[in-house]
């Protein structure tokens, strides 16, 4: 029997959300939550780009167990903020699974009004513990008044330039996780020209070529 496009697009979205979840297992009201935010992005990828089109059939392995996975590597945090989230990774599929961790809440930081209006819809139709924040990261984490546990990056900029922005909240207590590919080598080197750092390296555990940086301590040389 010959199968549409579209039935051959859902099995391999269906089988590849099956794989996340193999890999980062959710409870079911966070599966509920995700699949909320799987529809909206779908929705809204078609007239803004939220992420590479060419990683759509592979959302659930490339993005949501990507963004998953940094919860096991901060198991106690409440309070995160995630720098530059466009599309809501890793930040939105975080607020999604802390959402039954009493008290936790997920800042998302974003510069274009557009991302930002997208990243609020998502809080809203996941109703996940999400604060969208339209801003610039250096205006905001400047001027932070509440406590943070964990910072989290993906796909923003150079590891030293991520180490800058997040100084200020590592300072007060944060550990920070960002998500880097297979430079990462060669960022921490050019890193600790810039910076003491003691991190720790995790490769990802979604395959591929993915790291996790994790740090919780920042000093610029003098
Ligand atoms: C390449 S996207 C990555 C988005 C998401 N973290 C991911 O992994 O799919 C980087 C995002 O960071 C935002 N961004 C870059 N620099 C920023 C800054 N200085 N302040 C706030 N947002 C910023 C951009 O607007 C963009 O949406």
């Amino acid at each position: 029997m010959k199968q549409t496009s579209a039935v051959v697009a859902s099995k391999v979205i269906a089988a590849d959300k099956a794989a996340a979840l193999a890999l980062t297992p959710v409870s079911r009201e966070t599966e509920q939550r995700l699949d909320r935010y799987v529809a909206l992005l779908l929705e809204w990828q078609a007239k803004t780009n939220l992420v590479a089109p060419s990683t759509l059939p592979h959302l659930w392995t490339r993005h949501i167990s990507d963004s998953l996975q940094l919860l096991d590597l901060a198991p106690d945090a409440k309070i995160w903020v995630d720098l530059g989230s466009g599309g809501g990774f890793p930040g939105v599929v975080l607020a999604c699974a802390l959402a039954e961790r009493p008290g936790a809440e997920v800042h998302l930081v974003e510069r274009i009004a557009k991302k930002a209006a997208f990243l609020r819809e998502a809080i809203r139709v996941t109703g996940a513990p999400g604060i969208v924040h339209l801003s610039e990261i250096g205006d905001i984490v400047e001027k932070w008044s509440g406590g943070v546990d964990c910072v989290t990056a993906r796909a923003l900029a150079p590891l030293h330039q991520l180490i800058g922005f997040a100084e200020p909240l590592v300072k007060r207590g944060a550990k920070a996780l960002f998500l880097k590919g297979q430079d990462v080598e060669a960022e921490l080197t050019e890193s600790t020209k810039y910076w003491k750092i003691e991190p720790k390296l995790y490769s990802s555990r979604t395959g591929g070529q993915g790291w996790i940086v994790a740090i919780d301590c920042i000093e610029r040389h003098n």
